[in-house]
């Protein structure tokens, strides 16, 4: 399961490379913009190769099933293209994204919870498990599940006055292993099991002084320069043994949620449907 995970599609001169080619040859410079259902873009820049991954579901970038389809889906498009790296963010003006749709959780179907949570795991494995680097741009608020995602990133840049943290404490919700795991590998286990079961919402100030973010920026150009910059760093390394390294620093928590999918869904709809996260969803959604 995780090797299918890291295999390349075994020919992967995909529509933006084919694109971005033939203006090489023409001598011109294009982003080339490749949309799936317009819920996630993906660009690539041509100059330096980095694709920008950009959530894009107005008004505050909820994921649904949908939405994270169209995530996992870029994040293949990404791998298949060779990016020399990915900076993910947003196109919403102050908001990265507000987590999980609490639509899609409250009186869910428990087949269609099942699927999400499965595509959730996918997206983890493509992110947290990529061999190219990654960046988060971190454009304004991200409580709960886009925190998430922005911490499988190896650098992140948020903008000041966002706040930002998995707050599912808050809600009733126990916190399931891949988010653990994965703000373990950026700040402490104390400090994440003092985050995760305080469900804080850092401040940018507070959350570069405990290491969940790298950078505080001015604004979303300077949140995505700081993201291009990392990135940068790796222009002169090899990006085999680079992705290799990588790969084998997370290579213990991919293998354990791998092992443990099954047991790992079954835990997220038991929490998704336990009467309290239920009334949390209700008030939330006042009903
Ligand atoms: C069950 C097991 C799961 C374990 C995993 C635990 C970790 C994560 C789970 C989650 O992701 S749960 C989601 C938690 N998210 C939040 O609690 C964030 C709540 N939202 C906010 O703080 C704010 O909305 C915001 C993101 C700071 C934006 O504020 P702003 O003032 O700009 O916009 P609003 O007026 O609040 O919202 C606009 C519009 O969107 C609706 N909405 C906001 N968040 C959600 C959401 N998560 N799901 C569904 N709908 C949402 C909000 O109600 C407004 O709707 P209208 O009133 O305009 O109809």
């Amino acid at each position: 399961m995780l090797l299918r995970q890291f295999t390349r599609a075994p020919n992967n001169m995909n529509l933006i490379r084919r694109i971005a080619t033939n203006a090489i040859l023409k001598n011109q410079t294009v982003t080339t913009n490749i949309d799936y259902n317009q819920l996630v873009l993906v660009d690539v820049n041509d100059k330096n190769g980095y694709a920008t991954v950009t959530l894009n579901r107005p008004p505050v970038n909820s994921f649904n099933l949908e939405l994270m389809m169209a995530l996992s889906r870029a994040l293949d498009q990404v791998e298949r293209n060779n990016s020399r790296g990915m900076i993910l963010t947003s196109i919403i003006p102050n908001i990265f994204s507000t987590g999980f749709d609490i639509r899609e959780l409250y009186q869910a179907d428990e087949r269609r919870l099942r699927e999400f949570w499965s595509v959730l795991q996918d997206c983890w494995f493509k992110l947290y498990g990529s061999t190219y680097p990654t960046a988060a741009s971190i454009n304004g608020h991200n409580p709960a599940a886009g925190c998430f995602f922005a911490l499988c990133c190896e650098y992140r840049a948020m903008v000041r006055n966002s706040k930002l943290g998995i707050s599912g404490a808050r809600l009733g919700i126990s916190i399931p292993l891949p988010m653990i795991y994965t703000m373990r590998s950026v700040i402490s286990t104390r400090q994440t099991e003092l985050a995760l079961t305080t469900g804080t919402l850092f401040t940018s100030d507070d959350a570069l002084k405990v290491g969940l973010i790298d950078d505080i920026a001015t604004d979303r150009s300077d949140a995505f320069a700081k993201c291009e910059a990392f990135l940068d760093r790796f222009k002169d390394i090899p990006p085999v043994s680079r992705g290799y390294t990588k790969r084998s620093v997370r290579q213990k928590d991919m293998e354990e949620i791998a092992a443990n999918r099954q047991r790992d869904t079954d835990e997220f709809v038991r929490a998704v449907l336990n009467p309290e996260a239920q009334s949390s969803f209700a008030a939330f959604l006042g009903k």
